[in-house]
C-alpha cells in the first residue's frame, strides 16, 4: 500500500483517482503545523503540494520512504530539487492545467490596471462617485511586452492581440522566425523594455530571472509604463518597483504574486497604483481540478514503477552503462555550460560530436548531459537528464549527434556546436585519464582549460600588450589569476584569452576590460 500525503488544498474531484484507488492511502491535510508535517512525511511514500508548502531539505530529510514530489501546477521554486535529485526522490509536476487560468488572470489584471477598476470599485464601496480621479487608458494600439515566452506568455500575446495591442516578446528561445508565426514582434529584452506601454513578465523564478526586472531595466522603460506580474515574486525587485511608482517613473502595477507569501501589510500594497491579488492565477475550478488529476495519474504511476509525462528530476542511465559513460557525463555537461554561457542569440540547433574511445558506444546520455548543461542556462534545475530531449524539442531546438573520425591527437573528443539566429559557436573537450576534464578548443582556437570555477573569456586581436592591459586591470579589482590560456588564429589576427581567476568578476571590472583597446568581448562565467 503507497501512502501519498497531499499537504496543500487540491480539488477533490481532481484527487478521486487517488482516492479511488484501492493499493493507495491517501491523507489530506492541507493545514498541518511545521512539526505535524514533519511527522507525516516520515511514512509517506509520496507528497503532493501547490505553491504553500515549501519541500525543504529538512523535510525530504526526514522521510526515508518518500519516492516522489507532486506539484499540482507548475513552479517548484518551493521545493528544493537538488535534496530530492541528492535522495533520489522523484519530482513531478503538472504545467499543462493552469496555462489559461493564468493568462485570462493576467488579461484581468491588466484590463483592471488600464481602467482602474479596482481602485473606482473601492471607493463606490465607501459610497464616494468617483468619475475624474479614475480616468484609465485603452488597450488598443498600446505595445504589451512580454518576457518569457512558454505556455502562459503565448496565450497572453494571443489574448493581447485581440485587443488589438503590439506585442513585443522576449525569451531566450524565440526566433525571429518563432515570433512571426505567433504574430507577434521579437526583441531582445532591452528592446521589450524601452517599447512596452505595459510589460507582463512570465519566466520561471530561477538565479538567472532573479530581479531580472531591476532598477536599471525600469530606468530603460517609458515614463508611464505599467508593469504586471503574474508569474512569480522575485522576478521584479519590488523595492526598485516600489521607487519607480512612487516617483512616477510607472504608472501603476498588477501584482498577483510577491516575494514572499502571504503578502500582508506590504510596501506596495500602500500605493494607490498598485492593484493587487493574493496568487489567484492558477485559482479556477478547472485549473485546480485539471492539474490535481494529472499530478494524481502521475504520482501514482510513478509509484507503480511507470514512467510520467513531466518528470522535472529524475536519473535514468543503466547501471552497466552509468559505469561506462559515467566519467564522460561531467565533461559533457560543462562543455555544454561553458557554450551556452558564451553563445549570443535564440538556440536553433545543437550539434554534438563524439570521437575516439566514443566512436562505437551508445553516447545518447551524453547529448542529454550536453543538452542539460545548455538549458540550464535558461531555464534552471527544471531541465534535467530525463527531460532534456524533450525540453529541447518543445523549445524547438533541433538536436543532432554524429560521430566524427577527427581526433585532433586526443583518445577521445566531445565536440559542441551550437547554432543561434545570431551565431554558430563549437567548444570540444577531453578527458584525460587522472587529471580530469578539459576544454581544449573553443572555436577555432586551441587551448587547455580545466571547465571548472570563475572564467573570464576574452576575444581579441592578437596585438602585444593585450594581456598586460588584461592583468593589470584585474589586479586593480584584487581578481587572481590561476590560468591563462591563449588561442590565435594567427599572428596579429583574432585570438581568444580564457582565464581562470579566484573570485567572481564584478560588472564594472568587465566593463572595463571590454572598454581595453583591441579587445571586442569579455565574458565572465562560472561553471
Ligand atoms: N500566478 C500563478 O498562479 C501562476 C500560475 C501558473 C504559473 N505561474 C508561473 O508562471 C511561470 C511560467 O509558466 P509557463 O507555464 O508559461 O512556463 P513555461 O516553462 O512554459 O515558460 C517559461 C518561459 O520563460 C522563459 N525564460 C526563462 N528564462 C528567461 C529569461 N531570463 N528571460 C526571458 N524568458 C525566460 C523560458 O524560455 C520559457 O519559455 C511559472 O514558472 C510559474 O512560476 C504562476
Ligand atoms: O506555479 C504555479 O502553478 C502557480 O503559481 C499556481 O500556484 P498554486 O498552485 O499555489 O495556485
Amino acid at each position: 500500500m503507497y501512502r501519498v500525503l497531499i499537504s496543500d488544498p487540491l480539488s477533490e474531484g481532481g484527487i478521486r483517482p487517488l482516492l479511488e484507488a484501492t493499493d493507495v492511502e491517501t491523507v489530506v491535510n492541507p493545514s498541518l503545523s511545521h512539526e505535524q508535517l514533519l511527522r507525516e512525511i516520515g511514512t509517506s511514500n509520496a507528497i503532493i503540494v501547490r505553491s504553500q508548502t515549501q519541500v525543504t531539505r529538512e523535510l525530504i530529510e526526514q522521510a526515508p520512504e518518500l519516492r516522489v514530489i507532486g506539484r499540482a501546477g507548475v513552479g517548484v521554486d518551493n521545493i528544493d530539487l537538488e535534496a530530492a535529485t541528492e535522495h533520489g526522490v522523484v519530482v513531478v509536476n503538472a504545467p499543462d492545467g493552469n496555462t489559461i487560468s493564468t493568462a485570462e488572470h493576467t488579461m484581468a489584471m491588466l484590463m483592471a490596471l488600464a481602467r482602474n477598476i479596482p481602485q473606482a470599485y473601492h471607493q463606490l464601496k465607501q459610497n464616494k462617485w468617483e468619475r475624474k480621479k479614475f480616468v484609465g487608458v485603452e488597450l488598443k494600439d498600446k505595445t504589451l511586452g512580454i518576457v518569457g515566452f512558454g505556455r502562459i506568455g503565448k496565450e497572453v500575446a494571443h489574448r493581447a492581440k485581440g485587443h488589438r495591442m503590439n506585442v513585443v516578446a522576449y525569451d531566450p528561445f524565440l526566433t525571429k522566425e518563432k515570433a512571426d508565426k505567433a504574430g507577434v514582434n521579437h526583441g531582445s529584452l532591452e528592446e521589450v523594455l524601452q517599447q512596452a506601454d505595459f510589460l507582463t513578465v512570465h519566466t520561471p523564478l530561477m538565479d538567472e530571472t532573479k530581479h531580472l526586472i531591476n532598477r536599471d531595466s525600469i530606468q530603460l522603460m517609458k515614463t508611464g509604463a505599467r508593469i504586471l506580474n503574474c508569474a512569480r515574486g522575485g522576478i521584479i525587485e519590488e523595492d526598485a518597483l516600489y521607487e519607480a511608482v512612487k516617483s512616477g517613473k510607472i504608472a501603476g502595477a498588477a501584482l498577483d504574486v510577491f516575494e514572499e507569501e502571504p503578502a500582508i501589510d506590504h510596501p506596495l500594497l500602500s500605493l494607490s497604483e498598485v492593484i493587487a491579488t493574493p496568487h489567484l492565477g492558477a485559482s479556477t475550478i478547472e485549473a485546480q481540478e485539471s492539474v490535481a488529476t494529472d499530478i494524481s495519474y502521475d504520482v501514482m504511476e510513478l509509484l507503480r514503477g511507470g514512467t510520467v509525462r513531466h518528470p522535472v528530476n529524475m536519473p535514468s542511465v543503466s547501471a552497466e552503462m552509468m559505469e561506462r559513460l559515467s566519467p564522460y557525463f561531467q565533461l559533457s555537461e560543462k562543455l555544454g555550460a561553458f557554450l551556452s554561457k558564451v553563445v549570443d542569440g535564440a538556440l536553433e540547433r545543437i550539434t554534438v560530436y563524439y570521437s575516439g574511445e566514443l566512436l562505437d558506444v551508445d553516447t545518447t546520455p551524453l547529448t542529454r548531459m550536453a543538452i542539460k548543461g545548455i538549458l540550464q542556462r535558461y531555464i534552471g534545475n527544471r531541465v534535467n537528464d530525463v527531460n532534456a530531449f524533450k525540453t529541447a524539442s518543445d523549445k524547438g531546438i533541433v538536436i543532432n549527434e554524429q560521430k566524427s573520425t577527427s581526433t585532433k591527437g586526443f583518445t577521445n573528443l566531445v565536440r559542441i556546436e551550437i547554432e543561434t539566429d545570431r551565431e554558430t559557436r563549437s567548444i570540444s573537450g577531453t578527458l584525460l585519464i587522472g587529471l580530469g576534464a578539459r576544454v581544449v578548443m573553443l572555436d577555432h582556437h586551441s587551448i587547455d582549460v580545466v571547465p571548472h570555477g570563475h572564467l573570464i573569456v576574452i576575444q581579441h586581436k592578437d596585438q602585444p600588450g593585450a594581456i598586460g592591459r588584461v592583468g593589470s586591470l584585474l589586479a586593480e579589482y584584487e581578481v587572481n589569476i590561476a590560468t591563462m590560456q591563449v588561442g590565435r588564429t594567427n599572428q596579429g589576427g583574432d585570438a581568444v584569452m580564457v582565464l581562470t581567476v579566484d573570485k567572481e568578476v564584478e560588472e564594472n571590472c568587465r566593463e572595463q576590460l571590454a572598454g581595453v583597446a583591441d579587445i571586442r568581448q569579455v565574458q565572465c562565467l562560472t561553471l
